[in-house]
């Protein structure tokens, strides 16, 4: 199958440090990849470059044979591209189904006019946003906590929510950045278990997560990033194996004893 997404030798440099040097990768549909690396080896940095946060100093975004390099969030999302945040983009005094429901007024901004008179329109597109996001919240295992306000939810529920808000713009990819940070390990299992499903349903996966386990359990594909460089890419269990993976996570000792156990 070929790639959803192509990510060829992307770069940026800030002052002078080469946050993101000469990364490149694919991602098809269904599949998952994540994105790993030590604190501060560019994992997020790239995210943004690919989700039109920062623009690339060098390479180029491919979506869906487009070049996306650069584009506006907005502008990608209308092309297939969700995101999440690392931190939580909740609006926490709304109910859990005006989040939901809000992620479908990012897709679908009718006239404004329309919906200040309250045209037949705009009540439609209003009745189709609610029908929608409950079918969301069905998926993600928050539908009896619908009219709870968001901010009493439990944090692995939060983040359901706003992968399910995420999900509103019928993404055909979802890039996730750090969706089980701050989860316990049963939240942890409830949100695997929903990217899964979510990529079964021909869903690309982009992630960036720092929980090891998590990464290693779900994933088709891993990229690890060190000092803004691509050191190794492949299946979890190849990559685990990795010795410059293991030297970038454990230091320059781990090297040496992969090397030697190699030998
Ligand atoms: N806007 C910015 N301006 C200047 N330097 C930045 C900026 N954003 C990131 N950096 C630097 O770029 C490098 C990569 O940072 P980035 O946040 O992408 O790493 P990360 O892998 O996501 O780290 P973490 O795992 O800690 O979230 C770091 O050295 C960071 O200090």
């Amino acid at each position: 199958m070929t790639a959803l997404l192509s990510v060829e030798g992307l770069g940026i440099t800030f002052g002078g440090l080469k946050a993101v040097n000469d990364v490149s990768f694919t991602v098809r549909p269904g599949e998952i990849v994540s994105v790993i690396g030590p604190n501060g080896a560019g994992k997020t940095t790239l995210f943004n470059m690919i989700s039109g946060v920062y623009q690339p100093g060098r390479g180029r975004v491919v979506l869906n044979g487009e070049d996306v390099t650069g584009m506006a969030p907005h502008l990608l999302a209308r092309r297939g591209m969700s995101r999440t945040f690392q931190n939580l983009q909740i609006f926490q005094s709304m109910t859990v189904l005006e989040n939901a429901i809000s992620g479908y007024h990012l897709k679908e901004r009718g006239p404004v006019l329309a919906d200040l008179f309250n045209l037949p329109s705009s009540r439609r597109r209003a009745a189709a946003a609610q029908a929608g996001a409950r079918e969301l919240l069905a998926r993600v295992g928050l539908d009896r906590a619908a009219e709870r306000e968001a901010g009493n939810l439990s944090y692995g529920a939060l983040k359901r929510l706003e992968i399910a808000r995420a999900l509103a713009l019928s993404p055909k990819i979802l890039l996730l950045d750090e969706p089980a940070a701050g989860c316990n390990a049963v939240e942890t299992e409830e949100i695997d278990h929903l990217i899964a499903e979510v990529a079964k349903s021909g869903v690309a996966i982009l992630l960036v997560e720092h929980d090891m386990k998590m990464v290693m359990r779900i994933s088709n594909h891993i990229v690890v990033l060190d000092h803004g460089e691509k050191i190794a890419e492949g299946d979890p269990a190849s990559v685990s194996r990795n010795p410059a993976v293991i030297a970038a996570y454990l230091g320059t000792d781990a090297e040496t004893e992969a090397a030697h156990a190699d030998g």
